[in-house]
């Protein structure tokens, strides 16, 4: 069965109905958002799914761009991503700055010396991150990037696996920052980048997206 929905105009046209590969003739900051699937599963999965996107060659380009714009000129020696979703935007940021690129891993994958440090994220449970020992030096500069900060515990898990080596954070990247504790205390403590424009920050904050309402989806549609 298909829902056919009006497609909303005016304020936020540029979240209206979009076909996973199309692309507006106007760009508007953050466009490509429209494109994140929502969540058709209850918790613990997370409420959206945002690598939707990366299926869009210009939503994908213009996403790596905006993450990476305040970065340009500053001076960072190596990208890390975070397992898993992390490694996308990560691996794809540090090509772009013509960077190395590290992967901090969950448990039980490394298979040489690791750092490893405990946390907890959005889904409550007890998690181990670890990263190889021969890479962090003292001084070096790191751009963290990751899919999506909610709580913050998986991000600061991972600045301290850096700054327990010396390693300086130098930024974070990732598509969204969620009004969290630990959230806030990210974006006040460290220089961050991320997607989501001014006026789009009460849908983000909401949990539901205006781009919602008309998903071409025949399990999610109009509310
Ligand atoms: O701020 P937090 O509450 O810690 O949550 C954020 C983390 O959760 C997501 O990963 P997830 O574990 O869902 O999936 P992934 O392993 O596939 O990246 C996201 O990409 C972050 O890594
Ligand atoms: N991909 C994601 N989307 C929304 N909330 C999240 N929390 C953790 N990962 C998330």
């Amino acid at each position: 069965h298909h829902l056919s929905c009006p497609t909303p105009t005016g304020e936020n046209s540029n979240l209206s109905r979009m076909d996973l590969f199309g692309v507006p003739e106007k760009r508007e900051r953050g466009w490509y958002l429209s494109l994140m699937a929502p969540s058709i599963r209850d918790p613990p999965y997370a409420w959206l799914d945002p690598s939707r996107l990366y299926c869009n060659l210009q939503a994908f380009q213009d996403c790596i761009e905006d993450l990476v714009r305040p970065f340009q000129r500053d001076d960072i020696d190596l990208v890390a991503g975070i397992d898993a979703m992390g490694f996308i935007l990560g691996a794809a940021i540090a090509n772009h700055l013509k960077k190395g690129f590290l992967a901090i891993r969950k448990a039980g994958h490394l298979c040489v010396e690791t750092h490893s440090e405990e946390y907890q994220d959005y889904t409550g449970r007890r998690k181990l991150m670890e990263v190889r020992t021969d890479a962090i030096k003292p001084g070096l500069r790191l751009l963290l990037v990751d899919q999506w900060i909610e709580t913050g515990g998986t991000m600061q898990a991972a600045i301290k696996l850096v700054e327990r080596e010396g390693g300086v954070v130098a930024g974070i990247a990732t598509i969204c920052i969620e009004n969290s504790e630990g959230g806030k205390w990210i974006a006040e403590s460290y220089k961050c980048s991320h997607c989501v424009p001014e006026s789009l920050t009460p849908q983000f904050d909401n949990r539901f997206l205006e781009s919602f309402r008309t998903f071409p989806s025949h399990q999610t549609n109009c509310f």
